[in-house]
């Protein structure tokens, strides 16, 4: 069974006189322990797609499993505590409480859960050694780089071991060594912890670290690659495939010269 089952979804936004329909139509499975990236130009539906795998967003017909669990029209309640407690996510601006410390940041979920302190305390020491983020637990967001604050995020995002990590252009705020170092970490989680990772990127460099790329244009799947032989040559697949997708790949962008 996929831990992640999309079937036939669609998503329309706004009303009858001005209807956009962001995705048309896909259907995907992702199995337990995946690493995959969804790729396509601008506007093509990837943040739609992953929001409604992420259950954050509804889709307008089709059918979202995950685990087996039909998530598609859960009420916001229970769809609300099952994100809590399954589900992680990242973001591009990180998303960190400014008045938080790098600590209180982190365990933020679990003090929301109203876990006990010993319990906080075990998983906050696996989850800032596992990301090295020990020496700065008392600095707050705006006392530590932008690269430590993606970690601390990504700390946060995982202190629950969730099944599902779910990212959306993770590294867009990042610079190549940040960005390598966060997709480093990401692989690791992937590989130690088996969260299964789903990841929305422009980027060739962040996709390479992927094990699948589905390409999406105009709200349907284009096509998919798997990694099969080293990153760099996946790096050169997903360029290839971005400049046969057209409109809106960065093949030439900020990362492509680290490989
Ligand atoms: N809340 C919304 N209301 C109306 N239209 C929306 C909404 N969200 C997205 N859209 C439209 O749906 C389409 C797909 O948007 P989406 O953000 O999923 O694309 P994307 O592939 O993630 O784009 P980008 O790479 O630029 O972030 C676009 O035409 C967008 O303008």
């Amino acid at each position: 069974m996929p831990l992640i089952d999309v079937h036939d979804v669609h998503k329309v936004y706004g009303h009858r006189l001005s209807l956009v329909t962001a995705v048309a139509g896909i259907s995907l499975a992702v199995a337990q322990g995946e690493f995959v990236g969804i790729m396509g130009p601008s506007g093509a539906g990837k943040t739609t797609l992953l929001n409604m795998m992420a259950t954050i967003d509804r889709p307008t017909s089709g059918q979202i499993k995950i685990a087996g669990k039909d998530v598609t029209y859960l009420s916001e309640r229970v769809l609300a505590k099952f994100r809590r407690e399954q589900l992680g996510f990242i973001f591009q601006d990180f998303n960190l409480l400014a008045a938080l410390t790098v600590r209180e940041n982190i365990i933020l979920p679990l003090t929301l859960a109203g876990l006990k302190v010993p319990v906080i305390e075990e998983a906050l020491q696996k989850t800032v050694h596992l990301l090295g983020l020990t020496a700065i637990l008392a600095r707050y967001p705006d006392e530590i780089s932008i690269g430590q604050k993606q970690r601390v995020a990504c700390g946060r995002a995982i202190i629950n071991q969730p099944q599902l990590l779910f990212a959306d252009e993770p590294t867009g705020s990042l610079d190549s060594q940040a960005a390598t170092e966060l997709l480093r970490y990401l692989t690791t989680i992937n590989q130690q912890l088996g969260t299964t990772i789903v990841l929305v990127t422009h980027d060739a460099f962040t996709a390479s670290y992927c094990k699948r790329i589905l390409f999406i244009k105009d709200g349907a799947i284009f096509s998919e690659i798997v990694r099969q032989g080293s990153r760099q040559a996946f790096f050169q697949q997903v360029i290839d495939m971005q400049a046969t997708i057209g409109g809106g790949g960065n093949a030439n962008g900020p990362f492509t010269t680290s490989i």
